[in-house]
């Protein structure tokens, strides 16, 4: 049974921003009924079951590796610190700290999760040298390290790499101290003085982190709405940055923005609303946490180049950016679509008409469309085919644009965020895949056909520049229809 008092409250419009930089308020909402606890818990089971939750082992090695992070980074900066010439004094204060953000940091991370760290080093430990080449060449010597990849050029840099076999992003800020304080307090604003600008993005991350969990009124029921919705996205194919859906940050400041909405619910009723708000939402009004004075925007969303932020969720903490700058037109529609698969199950389960199971029911991608684009990438060895699988990958969002634009947009693009490995290939190699299909209401002639040759050839022009590019990288790009696709995609067999 559904009380009277959820369906009051649930059939009411969701609040949506209206004012310039302004945010939603609380929609006052009575507690949970004994039906949404069990519904809770049994969302809480099925999350269990699924092995969204890592072992305690698992967990105490991420601290270990954390520790032991926290070590190397100390007698770097004491060895910075003595070559710099310092006394024996300053080598002996000399110090710096581990910060963690993302997932680790918000207590959402799923096993075999990266680990997003920050280190804060004192104003003479620079990054360019100290941290890319110093810094670098002390863990490439180490057992535990492995896979060590240096990305300097990034909007944020970082080094990734494995230590004992967990993916570590480490950044780097060099703050204007002498001695950095074991204690340090990120949320300080005086941090950011005088720094440069890759210094308060690297910053920006913990100071986000930290913020959310400020600003949400129920942290555990934050975090297990969060993991539901992150593993909910997963298994639609709605969950990566790069592609142009959503990544990690976005969906925190999403479901923040629920939780804020529904200080009193828990998880079974904010996963309800999550699907409720977001089907309803006027996009391109922005989602945010809090008031956000416009010299805090890192930038204008409603500069008429704002257009091209399709679905603004902006991050809580100076300066205030669009944490989903890459989703496009297609990739919302893609989300909208999903939204309202979840919004029909989640009504459901709320008239017991329906089970979580269903919610999370793998999207059949291969099923969806006619036609694809099926995009192979190879080259000499696994190390080349990281990188450049990453540059192609990071490249597919302007594919989409690009096919959608020449088609005046009656083409329409699905980037699949999965890669798919023919193992039985001489070569490393992986492939994705891209749905197509006719924008819906489109009158079409008879014969009616489009001709993206010139699109694709342009694509692989742009993809062939890649600065790095090493011999044996390669790109190609076929259409297939569905009954073509290649059966290593299926490992399971055809279903
Ligand atoms: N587009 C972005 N805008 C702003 N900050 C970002 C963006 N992408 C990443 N970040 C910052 O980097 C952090 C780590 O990114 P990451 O993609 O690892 O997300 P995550 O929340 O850790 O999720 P996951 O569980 O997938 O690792 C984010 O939490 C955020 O602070
Ligand atoms: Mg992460």
């Amino acid at each position: 049974m559904v009380s009277s008092e959820r369906l009051a409250s649930s059939s009411r419009p969701p609040q949506v921003a209206t004012k310039q930089y302004g945010v939603t308020k609380p929609i006052s909402m009575a507690g949970p009924t004994g039906a949404d606890i069990q519904r809770s818990l049994e969302l809480e089971k099925f999350l269990t079951d699924a092995g969204v939750y890592e072992s305690k082992e698992e967990a105490d090695k991420r601290e270990e590796v954390l520790r032991r992070l926290g070590e190397i980074v100390k007698d770097w900066v004491k060895r910075v610190t003595r070559i710099r010439g310092y006394s024996d004094q300053m080598v002996e204060d000399a110090n710096a700290v581990i910060f963690t953000f993302g997932s680790f940091r918000l207590g959402v991370h799923v096993p075999g999760a990266d680990i997003d760290t920050l280190c804060i080093g004192p104003s003479y430990v620079n990054r360019e040298e100290d941290f890319f080449f110093i810094l670098h060449d002390f863990l490439a010597d180490m057992d535990e390290v492995t896979e060590l990849q240096p990305v300097p050029d990034a909007h944020v840099p970082v080094m990734k790499f494995k230590f004992e076999g967990i993916s570590i992003d480490l950044l780097y800020a060099s703050v204007s101290q002498l001695v950095v304080a074991e204690d340090l307090d990120i949320s300080d604003m005086s941090l950011l003085y005088n720094v440069d600008e890759q210094t308060v993005h690297s910053l920006n991350g913990c100071r986000v982190a930290d913020q959310i969990l400020k600003l949400v009124p129920n942290v555990e029921h934050f975090r297990t709405t969060l993991i539901c919705l992150k593993f909910w996205a997963k298994r639609r194919g709605v969950y990566s940055n790069v592609t142009g859906f959503l990544g990690g940050v976005n969906w925190a400041l999403l479901v923040a923005q629920v939780c804020q909405l529904y200080p009193n619910a828990v998880p079974s009723m904010l996963v309800t609303q999550f699907f409720r708000l977001y089907t309803q939402w006027h996009w391109p009004n922005p989602v945010m946490l809090c008031e956000i004075e416009e010299d805090e925007l890192g930038f204008s969303v409603w500069d008429p180049r704002g257009r091209t932020h399709h679905m603004p969720i902006i991050t809580p903490a100076y300066p205030c950016v669009n944490s989903s700058y890459n989703v496009s037109a297609s990739t919302l529609r893609v989300m909208m679509e999903q939204f309202q698969y979840g919004n029909k199950i989640c009504e459901d389960i709320d008239l017991n008409k329906s089970r979580w199971t269903t919610l999370f029911v793998p999207y059949l991608f291969f099923e969806s469309y006619r036609n694809y684009l099926q995009v192979d990438i190879v080259a000499a060895n696994v190390n080349d085919l990281r990188a450049w699988k990453g540059w192609v990958e990071s490249r597919l969002r302007q594919l989409t644009l690009m096919i959608e634009q020449d088609t005046f947009g009656k083409l329409q693009c699905h980037p699949y965020p999965h890669e798919y490995v023919d193992t039985t290939k001489q070569c490393a190699h992986c492939a994705f895949f891209v749905g197509l299909q006719r924008k819906q209401g489109e009158i079409v002639q008879e014969g009616q056909q489009f001709d993206i040759r010139g699109t694709i050839d342009e694509f692989r022009q742009c993809i062939n520049m890649y600065t790095f590019r090493k011999p044996g990288m390669k790109i190609q790009v076929s259409h297939v229809q569905r009954r073509q696709i290649p059966s290593y995609v299926f490992p399971d067999g055809y279903g």
